[in-house]
């Protein structure tokens, strides 16, 4: 799904008016029409809900919500925030209507905000995406007051005062409980440093034109389990294991074998033909008794990882969970970024490694995946003031090193070589636990040894550990979550996209 900006949701408004056609104030009806239900849904209709609305379009959506919900039989008031003399059309269209049933009451100044009663919701339809400048004077005021009321809110379309693809973080923003935006999702949304302000997101369809979005340009898009389910590959009945690849596992050293051992296991539940697993000394017995479907190429040294491996019939390399960085493991990465043919997935002190030793970083072959979190990012590629620098500075580093990487968080970012990111859908708190990311490196890995496009394998195996993060969440809760049941899940997750797939 892509993820548009403010422009391109004026003109994908506009297009859709013009060629469905639909009147530009019945788009709006469909709009409040699909917020109203997602609300009707929520709430009770003894809940009092008190209702700010702008001048513009996103005010108008607010008038025709209350009317709706006035219908609904729900105690409503409403309050219009005269910001400006200026008021849209279709603001007035819904203003003229909603007259018919209840009194309008107006803010023209900081005397007529109103005292938020407890128990009051709030739905917030002061700005949305035609914000074209930070909130100021009564508005601002009004605001702060909301934001320090114990109301729960809610936030139609975007929170008010929040830029949908740029930073204005330190301007007056309502800080919403939930958002129910329209359709597509706002890059400001992905943001960590935005959560504050959007709360839990969620989008409604409301029709707007498939083919506009499919011809607009944007770097920036959000994977659905429609964009997940397109990229699995079906398994064919007269298959064996030679079909589905040899993946190579560089992983563990002493007290760290966990790691080694969660990666593989999720290698395995990933659907490769053949494991292998090149290991300290110190790890053999682990691995063989604990994952008997594994096979061991054991390194000469008790502790750590100091030889590469033959990579003869390997389709695909992964080394990083549970490494450490001693200088002969130092060596190994770098006789393996210069002797693989194969694709890489690099991890944890293997992204260390890199990045304390830059002249390797430049050496990493094409369209390999690095899997930083945000901190080994920084390490990589340097510090930034905020989410947006930081995303800025992923396209260029993605660019400059033409390989591919993904940023673990709440939203994992999958940077492309071109300069495109893929925001991640699927995943939860729970999965920030000791070993999830080893899990992810291991899902890669086998997508990739299964032949898949190292874009692909990126894109899909977040998507996977996230959606059998989700599935863990369902029984264990996120408190209790811990790495091995995201690998317990994967199969239930692929079950999942297979219906998706199914579906279409
Ligand atoms: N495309 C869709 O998906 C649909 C969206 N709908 C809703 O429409 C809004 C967008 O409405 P719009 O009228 O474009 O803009 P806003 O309501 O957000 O803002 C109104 C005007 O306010 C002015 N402005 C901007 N920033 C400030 C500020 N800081 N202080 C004062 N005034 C400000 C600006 O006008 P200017 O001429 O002054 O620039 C805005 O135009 C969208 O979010 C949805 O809720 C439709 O209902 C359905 C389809
Ligand atoms: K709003």
């Amino acid at each position: 799904m892509k993820i548009l900006n403010a422009q391109q949701i004026k003109e994908l408004d506009a297009f859709t008016i013009r060629h469905e056609p639909i009147a530009s104030i019945d788009l709006m009806e469909r709009a409040s029409g699909q917020f109203a239900d997602w609300f009707i849904q929520k709430f009770p209709n003894n809940t009092p809900v008190l209702i700010f609305c702008g001048v513009g379009n996103n005010g108008g959506d607010g008038l025709a919500v209350a009317r709706m919900l006035c219908q609904a039989q729900f105690n409503v008031e409403v309050m219009v925030v005269r910001f400006s003399e200026k008021t849209s059309e279709d603001f007035q269209v819904n203003e003229q209507r909603l007259n018919k049933l209840i009194t309008i009451q107006n803010i023209h100044s900081e005397e007529d905000i109103p005292l938020i009663e407890e128990g009051v919701v709030i739905i917030d339809a002061i700005f949305g995406s035609g914000l074209s400048r930070p909130i100021d004077g009564f508005t601002a005021q009004l605001v702060r007051q909301i934001n320090h009321s114990q109301a729960t809110v809610i936030s139609i379309d975007t929170p008010s005062g929040l830029y949908c693809s740029s930073n204005n973080s330190d301007t007056h923003i309502i800080e919403a409980d939930y958002t129910v935006s329209f359709q597509l999702p706002k890059l400001s949304f992905l943001l960590p440093q935005n959560q504050r302000f959007t709360g839990t997101w969620e989008l409604v369809e409301i029709g707007l034109d498939p083919e506009f979005i499919e011809q607009c340009e944007t770097s920036y898009h959000f994977i659905t389990s429609e964009d997940a389910s397109h990229l699995l590959k079906k398994r064919k009945k007269f298959s064996h294991k030679g079909h589905y690849g040899h993946a190579l596992l560089l992983a563990g050293s002493f007290g760290k074998m966990g790691a080694a051992l969660l990666s593989a296991k999720a290698t395995l539940r990933t659907g490769v033909g053949l494991l292998t697993c090149h290991l300290p000394l110190c790890g053999y017995s682990i691995m063989q008794t604990a994952l008997p479907e594994a096979m061991c190429s054991i390194d000469h040294h008790e502790h750590y990882i100091t030889e590469v491996p033959s990579l003869a019939k390997i389709n695909a390399i992964g080394i990083g969970p549970g490494l450490n960085q001693h200088v002969s493991t130092i060596h190994v990465l770098e006789k393996l970024i210069q002797e693989a043919k194969q694709p890489l997935v690099f991890d944890a002190d293997a992204l260390n490694i890199l990045a304390e030793h830059k002249y390797l970083l430049k050496q990493v072959p094409e369209n390999s995946i690095l899997t930083p979190h945000p901190k080994e990012f920084e390490r990589l590629a340097g510090e930034t003031i905020n989410d947006y620098d930081r995303l800025k500075l992923l396209q260029e580093f993605v660019i400059e090193c033409n390989v591919i990487v993904v940023l673990k968080g709440a939203h994992t970012a999958i940077a492309l070589p071109n300069g495109s990111i893929y925001f991640n859908s699927t995943g939860n708190p729970g999965m920030a636990t000791a070993g999830s990311g080893d899990v992810l490196t291991g899902i890669i890995l086998s997508l990739l040894a299964q032949n898949y496009t190292p874009d692909h394998a990126a894109i899909l195996g977040v998507y996977l550990h996230g959606l059998a993060g989700d599935l863990a969440r369902e029984t264990e809760g996120e408190e209790a979550l811990i790495a091995s049941d995201i690998v317990e899940y994967l199969g239930e997750a692929f079950a999942v996209l297979r219906n998706v797939q199914n579906e279409e």
